[in-house]
This record gives C-alpha cells, sequence and structure tokens, in this order.
C-alpha cells in the first residue's frame, strides 16, 4: 500500500492521517527526513486493525503499529495525551482514545520545532504552537511547561541547537535548569544516544554551551565542567580558560573527522586541568596523566563502548607528545605512532587531536606542522617491515631489531626533510 492509500483507507473509517514529529521539522527545513513518524485520529486500537490486518502492534504503554509504506516500515501512533503521575519515564498515564485530536496530541510533545502535522490527504500543516515560526527564527522552544515531565528533554533541547544551529530561547533554558535534579536518574544509554548525535553536529561545542547556561553541565559532564574558570598560560591560550580552548578544540575536531569518537577523545583530552592545584595555575604541568583516570571515570558514567574510552584516555595521555614530536627521539616516535594504530583512535585520529588542539586557540587555521607530518612518518615507519630484519633474531628480539630499524628510517626521514 503506499501512503496515500493508506490515508484514504483511514478517512474512509472516519479517522485522519497525519505526518508528525522531526519528519515534518525536517521537511519545512528544506530536507529530507530519515525516519517517518506517522499519527492516527479518529480510531482506536481495533479499528486500525480491522483495517489494517497486517499491521504490528509495536508499543507496549501505548498503541503504535508498523506498517509498511511503499516498501518500508514506518510507525503509525494512534493520538494520545499524557500525563506524568510517577517518576521514570514509563511513569504517565495515557489516553488514546479516538476521540484525542492531533492538537491535543501535539501538546504532549517536546519543542514547539517537533509539534508540528502535516495532513497527509490535504498537505495541510497543523501548527498550534508557532512551530513554523521557530524554524524560521532557529528558536528552540518548549511547547510548555509539560517539557519538564521527561527531563531527557533537556539533553533533546540541546542536541537540537547543536545539531539544526538554533538558539534555546530564555524560558526554555529555566524549564532545563528546572530539571537538574532529575537529569540523575536519566539511564546513560538514553543520555549517550544524544552526546552522540550533538558530537555528529557542525558544531557540538553548542550541546555543552547550552547544557552550561541552563547550570547542568556538571550532572554528566563535571569532568568538563571543571575546567570553566581554569587559567591557561596566556602566552600559549590567548582563548581564555580550559573550558573555551576545550569548546574550540571540540568544534575544531568536527571540521577535521566525521568520526565522533574521534571528536570525544577531543572534548576530554584536557580534563586533567579541572584537577591542577590552583596554586600552580597557569601552569598544567603534567596534566595528562593526572587527566586519564578522570576521562575513564567520565567515560564510565556515560556507559561509552570500549573503543571510545580507549580512545579516549589514549587522546588525554599522549596529546602533548604532539606538540614536541619533532623533538623526540626516532624511537619513542616509532612508539608513540605503533601504540596511537593499535588504539582505536589510529594514528590519523591522534593527528585530528593534535591538530585541533592547536587549532583551539582562537586560530581557527592554524598550522600543525608536527600533526600534518604524522602521516609521512608513518609510511616511513610501516614501510619497515619483518624483511628489513636480517639478524636471525626471534621473538622480543625481533620486536626489539624492527623498532630499532623503524627509528632508523624515522631519523633518516628528518636528515632528508632538513
Ligand atoms: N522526549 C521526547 C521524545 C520525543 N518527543 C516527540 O516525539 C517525536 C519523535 O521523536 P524522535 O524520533 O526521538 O525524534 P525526532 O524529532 O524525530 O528527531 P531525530 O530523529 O532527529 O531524533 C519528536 O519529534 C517529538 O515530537 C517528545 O516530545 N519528547
Amino acid at each position: 500500500m503506499n501512503l496515500r492509500e493508506i490515508a484514504q483507507t483511514i478517512a474512509a473509517a472516519g479517522g485522519r492521517l497525519y505526518l508528525v514529529g522531526g519528519g515534518v521539522r525536517d521537511q519545512i527545513r528544506g530536507h529530507s527526513a530519515k525516519d517517518l513518524d506517522f499519527c492516527v485520529t479518529g480510531l482506536s486500537t481495533e479499528q486500525f486493525w480491522t483495517h489494517f490486518p497486517n499491521a504490528f502492534l509495536a508499543g507496549r504503554a501505548f498503541p503504535v503499529f508498523r506498517l509498511p509504506v511503499d516498501g518500508h516500515v514506518a510507525e503509525f501512533a494512534l493520538a494520545r495525551t499524557e500525563h506524568k503521575i510517577s517518576v521514570g519515564h514509563r511513569g504517565f498515564q495515557i489516553n488514546a482514545s479516538e476521540g484525542v485530536t492531533i492538537e491535543q496530541d501535539l501538546e504532549r510533545r517536546d519543542l514547539t520545532i517537533n509539534a508540528l502535522a502535516l495532513d497527509v490527504l490535504t498537505n495541510e500543516v497543523i501548527d498550534p504552537f508557532g512551530g513554523q515560526n521557530d524554524i524560521h527564527n532557529r528558536v528552540v522552544r518548549a511547547v510548555s511547561d509539560a517539557f519538564a515531565e521527561d527531563p531527557l528533554r533537556v539533553y533533546r533541547a540541546a542536541r537540537f541547537a547543536a545539531t539544526l544551529d538554533f538558539h534555546i530561547e530564555p524560558r526554555t533554558t529555566a524549564l532545563m535548569r528546572s530539571l537538574r535534579d532529575e537529569l540523575y536518574a536519566l539511564s546513560a544509554e538514553r543520555v549517550f544516544e544524544e552526546v552522540k548525535k550533538a558530537l555528529g553536529s557542525a558544531r557540538p561545542s553548542v550541546f555543552f554551551m547550552a547544557l552550561k547556561t541552563a547550570g547542568v553541565l556538571d550532572v554528566h559532564f563535571g569532568e568538563i565542567a571543571s575546567l570553566v574558570g581554569v587559567l591557561q598560560p596566556e602566552k600559549y591560550h590567548p582563548e581564555g580558560d580550559a573550558f573555551e580552548h576545550t569548546m574550540q578544540v571540540l568544534d575544531a575536531s568536527a571540521r577535521l573527522t566525521e568520526r565522533v569518537e574521534v571528536r570525544f577523545a577531543a572534548l576530554v583530552h584536557d580534563v586533567g586541568k579541572g584537577v591542577t592545584p590552583r596554586e600552580k595555575w597557569p601552569s598544567h604541568h603534567g596534566h595528562e596523566a593526572l587527566g586519564v583516570p578522570l576521562a575513564r571515570r567520565l567515560c564510565q558514567r556515560l556507559k561509552l563502548p570500549s573503543k571510545w574510552t580507549e580512545a579516549a584516555t589514549f587522546a588525554t595521555a599522549e596529546h602533548m607528545k604532539m606538540h614536541i614530536l619533532h623533538r623526540m627521539k626516532p624511537v619513542k616516535v616509532v612508539d608513540l605512532l605503533m601504540a596511537a594504530q593499535r588504539n582505536p583512535l589510529g594514528v590519523e585520529g591522534l593527528a585530528v587531536v593534535g591538530m585541533s588542539d592547536d587549532r583551539g586557540r582562537n586560530s581557527p587555521n592554524a598550522p600543525s606542522p608536527n600533526a600534518a607530518s604524522l602521516d609521512a612518518l608513518w609510511r616511513v615507519i610501516q614501510a619497515v617491515n619483518g624483511a628489513a630484519v636480517t639478524t636471525d633474531a626471534i621473538g622480543k628480539q625481533f620486536g626489539e631489531e624492527l623498532r630499532k630499524k623503524r627509528a632508523a628510517a624515522v631519523q633518516a626521514w628528518r636528515n632528508r626533510e632538513k
């Protein structure tokens, strides 16, 4: 069945079919939508099933059906109202009877830009809360105080600000602030889904800045919040405190790679600066080693995949080497790059963190000679394989011989580059 046939069947049974949520938002923005969600008014669960016997009832808490449309499976939820009656994201009283209107269904939603519906048969846009206007003005705005019924919406609002490059209006920021205590109860998996989407945006800093403005950054990102107000040497860091630097590094990384776990590694690389004793400021000697357990703690709190944790802790431990690579002993360069290659960050990820670190100082186009030479150095090292070991060494000794041959190749490359 195609969508029009489904809409006509629903209309003939006395109901109405609407496209809702992100699909309408993206269409109005002139973007193609990823997944399409539909809302059905005027039909009960039994009536829907009578007309679409092959629909699969997917929801347990409320009626939502899956149905193939033009070869793709789409979701059809019956219009419903929701009222919070107890804690947790399942503690809602739900009414999904056929009398619920599309306007009532939109009212339970988080943001005006998501509280839009498109009548599939007439193409009429239902916009009771000014969502089109907010899309036009690039504003993230809560539909109502019912925003506070789901604390995940704090992260959703910050995430939409980042992915759409919108700004959050003050009343919504105040609602986000009011949900502070409830954020602790969110599952790490749900928070991580939002973080991942935010990291995928062109300017992920917007997400963290929005949380900071709402006074909730420390709930899940305490190690990042601790960087606020931390002084750094002005000569190297004209941008300001360690938090500002981190935000600039994060955005620089987003311009260099699509890999979100590398962007996350860039986010955490300096967390050690948050625990430098104040009397040592603006120096942060040893912040790499201090940062490793902090980076790990942050990853554990968010229950990140182990690859993310390994990449983040590696970047934290090793990022300073990117600034002294040219004067490191060749054998140390070999060790660093081999370790980077074994790590999920990879040599290319390490280069991104190094380059971003150079650019996160009010200099988005700063050259990074060390990071730039990494690629050439890595090719030089890789070109030396086991065949280069001419002695009959085995095991550990073989490895040591290979390491020395590679170090010699690094030295030879340096001599040629001089
Ligand atoms: N905590 C939530 C989650 C979702 N929604 C509503 O449910 C719709 C669908 O949610 P979802 O698929 O998670 O998000 P989208 O808005 O479609 O955006 P994206 O696909 O980018 O996540 C949203 O548009 C919004 O109207 C909500 O009000 N509150």
